[in-house]
């Protein structure tokens, strides 16, 4: 897939982060993996990050990235594109990037680099040299300590021709508005917001319409419901769910940090698609939490 192709993709519909599954003793469990992505790809995500935030990328080792990385692109073969997370320092990004190309993935997200703040001029050069790196698309996400400014995406732009795609999880609409202002279509962008739903509506109205649900891994079938209502500017349909579904499970998200992705796995779980515990330093939901999301999950999945 060209990175023109990759960014085709991200304008065209809804995307998702399968959670990553792990077996009792906390390791890779590829069979299990395989069989989510089965379950999950004909529910109509226009493209599936393997090993993204929700797929607990920053708790994965050099040793077993490729190999999960390999099951979603040999799962998904035909199916749906897989883009791979890759992140951290720039060596390592660099190394996983390219594992996920010769894995044959269709494209990596760029994920934040680790721990330290730095410069507009550091951002670029560690950004470049993934670009330049592989000969797929790459994206840029937007989060932590990785903030990119307009100029600085513009010039990386200009040198960087497979630098095609823009996801934010900061939520700052002065950001995300210049951004998307000063780029316009050189990027495609996505919302990508721990529970993106809930700012669905105000970046469509950005003119970024376009969303990654984590939800999905759960309750795929009202993911794809809610993203419709979004397209369609359906408010009644939204407002709805926001009010059954969505905001009941961000109280229930918002007591732990972390949470945002662990109610994800708890979710699927609950549904019959456990994917064994989150690694540290993210902990699971207490049971009494994760009878909170059963009922939550059974009215919506009901209507
Ligand atoms: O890696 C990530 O940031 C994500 O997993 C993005 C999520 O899908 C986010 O958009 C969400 O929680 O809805």
């Amino acid at each position: 897939m060209t990175p023109q192709d990759l960014k085709n993709v991200m304008g065209s519909g809804l995307l998702s982060f399968p959670i990553t599954d792990f077996d009792a003793n906390g390791d890779f469990d590829a069979k299990s993996y395989a069989a989510r992505l089965e379950w999950l790809a004909p529910f109509g995500a226009s493209a599936l990050f393997a090993a993204g935030g929700t797929g607990e990328y920053f708790s994965l080792t050099a040793g077993e990235y490729p190999a999960i990385i390999r099951t979603a692109v040999d799962t998904c073969r035909g199916k749906v594109p897989i883009i791979a997370g890759a992140g951290g320092p720039t060596r390592f990004a660099i190394e996983c990037a390219q594992a996920a190309e010769k894995a044959g993935a269709h494209g990596i997200l760029l994920m934040p680099h680790y721990m330290t703040e730095a410069s507009q001029e550091g951002l670029a050069a560690h950004v470049e040299a993934v670009c330049k790196s592989v000969d797929f698309g790459v994206i840029i996400y937007n989060r932590g300590v990785s903030r990119y400014t307009p100029e600085t995406v513009a010039r990386l732009c200009e040198r960087n021709p497979n630098l095609v795609g823009f996801k934010d999880g900061v939520g700052d609409i002065e950001g995300m508005a210049s951004m998307f202002l000063a780029m316009g279509d050189r990027l495609a962008y996505l919302g990508g917001l721990p529970t993106a739903e809930v700012y669905a509506a105000a970046y469509k109205a950005l003119g970024t319409p376009v969303y990654s649900s984590a939800v999905f891994n759960f309750i795929p079938r009202t993911a794809m419901r809610f993203y419709e209502a979004v397209k369609n500017d359906d408010q009644a349909t939204q407002h709805q769910l926001l009010k059954d579904f969505f905001m009941p499970y961000l109280k229930i998200r918002n007591r732990s940090a972390g949470y945002a992705v662990s109610i994800i796995k708890a979710g699927a779980r609950i549904v019959g698609h456990p994917a064994g515990p989150v690694r540290p330093p993210l902990a699971d939901l207490q049971p009494d939490e994760v009878e909170m999301l059963a009922a939550l999950i059974r009215k919506v999945e009901q209507a």
